[in-house]
């Protein structure tokens, strides 16, 4: 809708041809944004091959789980000069592949770039002040991607860690999902602001593990991203954490979101990940008890508050 409402033509792709009638007709997406009036430049339709085989640029907003799935029912149509972008915030369980991978491995596209950084995407439709990074190693990708989607209420900064600015989305999820629990479990402002840094601690380390550059974690798709999902009540992960916190069971808070709440499959995949690579991740892992073991939450808080005392930034002084 940005690009849209800055001129340029747009195919939106989806499955369910009553709901692109409906856009084309109304303007409008109830499900989602039903007070959101969709620009006329969007044409929604379920065609695939007419939403990809004349776009410069494709945005690929799908759920991690299904994204390399749908990326292949676009891929005999795509060209190398297209720039495609991923904008999910996950990982694919087979392999444990971040979107650009898959990105990279399904199409011919030689301008590969991600989108994150802290973007509710109700607070986008409404017009809020929003900055985000696109990131790529090609400078091209960057700066069209500036170009399309800057406006008075949305900046594009730059930045070439494509790893680190994709993990920052994908694991901030998991501690959003452990905001949101202590949010409901009432826990003080210095609780809140203890669990937000030790997670960025983890996910930084983590993120480094793979091959990130901690520096980026700095930037908007570190700590901006991790600040607004663990404070926001429109963030789905800190909602499914809020409805645990309440002692509602993982089935029913997700059945009950009835949208995707990347987190929970996070967690499982970067758990496993970080036991398997040695990287200490105790927030992660205690998470991933209270919700697939069932380990009491205050067992998980009493081992975290009296393990190993470590350093504070372990940039600055190594752990
Ligand atoms: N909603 C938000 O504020 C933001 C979401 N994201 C990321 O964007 C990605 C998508 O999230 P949302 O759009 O919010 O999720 P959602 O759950 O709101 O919507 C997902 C959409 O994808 C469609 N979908 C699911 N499986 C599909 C398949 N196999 N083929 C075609 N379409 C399929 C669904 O029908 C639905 O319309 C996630 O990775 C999320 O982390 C990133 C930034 C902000
Ligand atoms: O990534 C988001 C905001 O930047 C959206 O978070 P949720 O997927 O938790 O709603």
């Amino acid at each position: 809708s940005i690009a849209a409402d800055n001129g340029y033509p747009v195919q939106q792709w989806m499955r369910d041809q009553a709901l692109a009638d409906h856009i084309n007709l109304y303007r409008c997406n109830n499900r989602y944004l039903p007070d959101y009036v969709i620009n006329e430049n969007v044409q929604a339709t379920t065609d695939v091959v007419a939403a990809v085989s004349s776009a410069d640029i494709i945005f690929v907003a799908i759920p991690s789980k299904a994204f390399a799935a749908v990326v292949d029912q676009a891929e005999a149509y795509l060209r190398p000069d297209q720039v495609m972008v991923s904008t999910a915030k996950g990982i694919q369980e087979d392999g444990f592949l971040l979107m650009s991978e898959i990105l990279r491995a399904h199409t011919p596209s030689q301008h590969i770039g991600v989108l994150s950084g802290p973007n509710l995407a109700k607070e986008i439709a409404q017009k809020q002040l929003t900055a985000t990074v696109v990131a790529s190693d090609d400078a091209y990708t960057r700066s069209t991607i500036q170009q399309v989607l800057s406006c008075s209420y949305f900046r594009v900064y730059a930045s070439n860690d494509l790893f680190g600015v994709e993990l920052g989305g994908a694991l901030k999820n998991i501690y959003a999902i452990a905001a949101g629990m202590a949010s409901a479990l009432g826990v003080g402002e210095n609780t809140k602001s203890m669990l937000i840094t030790r997670s960025l601690a983890e996910m930084s380390r983590f993120a480094v593990a793979m091959g990130a550059n901690p520096m980026t974690f700095l930037g908007l798709s570190g700590v901006g991203d991790l600040i607004v999902t663990c404070m926001s009540p429109l963030s789905r992960n800190f909602r499914v954490g809020y409805a645990l916190g309440e002692g509602q069971s993982l089935d029913h808070a997700v059945e009950q979101l009835g949208q995707v709440a990347e987190g929970v499959n996070t967690i499982r995949l970067v758990r496993n990940k970080a036991l398997e690579m040695g990287v200490y991740m105790p927030l992660a892992c205690g998470l991933y008890e209270v919700l697939f073991n069932n380990l009491p939450v205050s067992k998980v808080i009493h081992g975290l508050m009296t393990g190993e005392q470590s350093t504070d930034v372990e940039f600055v002084l190594p752990r």
